[in-house]
């Protein structure tokens, strides 16, 4: 029987079934942060028990760390509970061991998401899970990887399984081309504003169709980041040959022989033709423009050329009131054109946003724009994703070019994404932020976020307020 990708990465990782289809499933990777594993880590050493396979343990530490004073190492964490969450992670790792661990301040460390697939650690056809809701990025790979809370790390450590239930299939098929300057980014909040929050609930989401297919493996790592914002806990992308390029070499890849099978194995990993979708859900490639959100949920987006919704003009009353909610919070007026929303701070970063291939589109259109940083902009600051993403940036000279155009260049982690460290928004601050999720209080308690992609971030750090990309691109 035709079987979707979902179906084939399910069907070979399934242990067990129960009659109410709740099923045990084994796991391939697990990849392990300073915020969801400690309790994890108490709960087997309570109970005597080791790690189930260390080879399959991939850890850092990402959230809590900072973007500055590195030169202080560790003293320079200032917040107690951060550095306490840090030290935990060292000693954990030290205690229980893994198959690799970049810790603070080492040059692989970066935010799990992003060092996971820069490693090789994120293999097609793998199960990932890790205690991070953003772990649907991994499935760019063709890999099932979702994420889970930390009773579940705990039950993986010991096990190597996790308790599940089977999700529906869905198929989000993005045919065409997109405009010149639009990204991943674009296209998957195009999709959270049609499909809503909760559209990919119960489901396994698989993007796919020309312009997913000529997105690199980095648009796709975004697009898939994102699927857990339109309520499914999985994304995937089939494998092709641009990801077997990409996977090639990584430290943690296989090699000879085994590389050789695994590639044939990973050639089939993709949906057959006549596969059964639960749900179809289509959109035009040639008509995402630009996206920026205007409201506190992801699906709360329109086109740049659009203007913010008013509340008057919707009739469902729940729609309405959540409408002018966010409205409210955001500081802003019913019609008023996107373009002409200002914003305090820029952050260029996150699981969504912080690979090579972001920096290197943010770095060009300043470069393009040739000018400095706006005077309201009160601070644009560049994060790259990892300390590998950042040394291949500085080699490019991307850095030079935030600097001079007055950005900051920081050191890798989550940041301002949600503000766990030092960087944050101040209350009513407004912020182009490439990161995913615009909630109340994200990025610091008050604070505005509008999600943008990294191009149309950098774009709105020089122009001081939101501007379509498409004419500089
Ligand atoms: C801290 C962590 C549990 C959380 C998540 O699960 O996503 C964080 O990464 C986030 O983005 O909100
Ligand atoms: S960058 Fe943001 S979304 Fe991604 S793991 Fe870190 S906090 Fe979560």
């Amino acid at each position: 029987m035709a079987r979707t990708l979902y179906d084939k990465l399910w069907d070979e990782h399934v242990v067990h079934t129960e009659e109410d289809g709740t099923s045990v499933l084994y796991i391939d990777r697990h990849l392990i942060h300073e915020v969801t594993s400690p309790q994890a880590f108490e709960g087997l050493r309570e109970a005597g028990r080791k790690l189930w396979r260390v080879s399959s343990v991939v850890a850092t530490a990402d959230h809590n760390t900072p973007t500055t004073g590195w030169e202080r190492g560790y003293d320079g964490i200032v917040d107690p509970i951060s550095k306490e969450q840090i030290t935990t992670l060292d000693s954990n790792i030290k205690e229980f061991g893994a198959a690799a661990f970049f810790p603070f301040m080492s040059k692989r460390q970066g935010i799990v998401h992003v060092i996971g697939p820069e490693n090789g650690a994120t293999l097609p056809g793998m199960t990932v899970v890790c205690g991070d809701s953003h772990t649907s990025t991994h499935g760019a790979f063709g890999a099932l990887a979702h994420g889970i809370g930390t009773s579940e790390v705990e039950h993986v450590m010991a096990t190597q399984t996790l308790l599940a239930k089977k999700a529906k299939n869905m198929l989000v098929k993005v045919e065409g081309k997109v405009a010149p300057g639009i990204t991943g980014k674009d296209i998957v909040l195009a999709i959270i504003g049609k499909i809503g929050t909760a559209g990919g609930t119960g489901y396994t989401i698989e993007f796919a169709g020309s312009a997913i297919r000529d997105l690199s493996m980095e648009g796709r790592m975004s697009v898939c980041n994102m699927a857990i914002e339109a309520g499914a806990r999985a994304g995937l992308v089939a494998v092709d040959q641009k990801t077997i390029d990409y996977v090639k070499g990584r430290p943690l890849a296989p090699q000879g022989v085994e590389w050789d099978q695994a590639v044939s194995y990973w050639k089939t990993l993709h949906s057959d033709a006549g596969a059964h979708f639960d749900t179809v859900v289509e959109l035009d490639a040639a008509q995402i423009k630009p996206q920026v959100t205007w409201g506190t949920s992801p699906e709360m987006v329109l086109p740049v050329d659009a203007r913010v919704p008013d509340p008057d003009k919707e009739k469902d009353a729940n729609k309405r009131g959540a409408i002018e909610r966010a409205l409210t919070y955001m500081g802003l007026e019913p019609n008023k054109a996107l373009g002409d929303i200002f914003v305090d701070k820029v952050f260029i970063g996150s699981c969504t946003n912080s690979r090579i291939e972001d920096m290197r589109e943010a770095a060009a259109v300043v470069k393009k724009l040739g000018q400095k940083v706006a005077k309201n902009v009160k601070l644009a600051m560049v994060v790259p994703g990892s300390g590998l993403v950042k040394d291949q940036a500085e080699r490019e000279g991307l850095d030079k070019i935030f600097e001079a155009a007055g950005f900051e260049w920081r050191e890798p982690g989550c940041s301002m994404c949600l503000a766990m460290n030092a960087d944050r928004l101040e209350p009513g601050e407004r912020c182009a932020s490439t990161s995913n999720r615009n909630f109340e209080g994200r990025q610091g308690a008050g604070g505005r976020t509008h999600l943008v992609s990294p191009a149309m971030a950098a774009a709105a750090a020089i122009h001081g307020h939101f501007v379509d990309i498409r004419q500089f691109a």
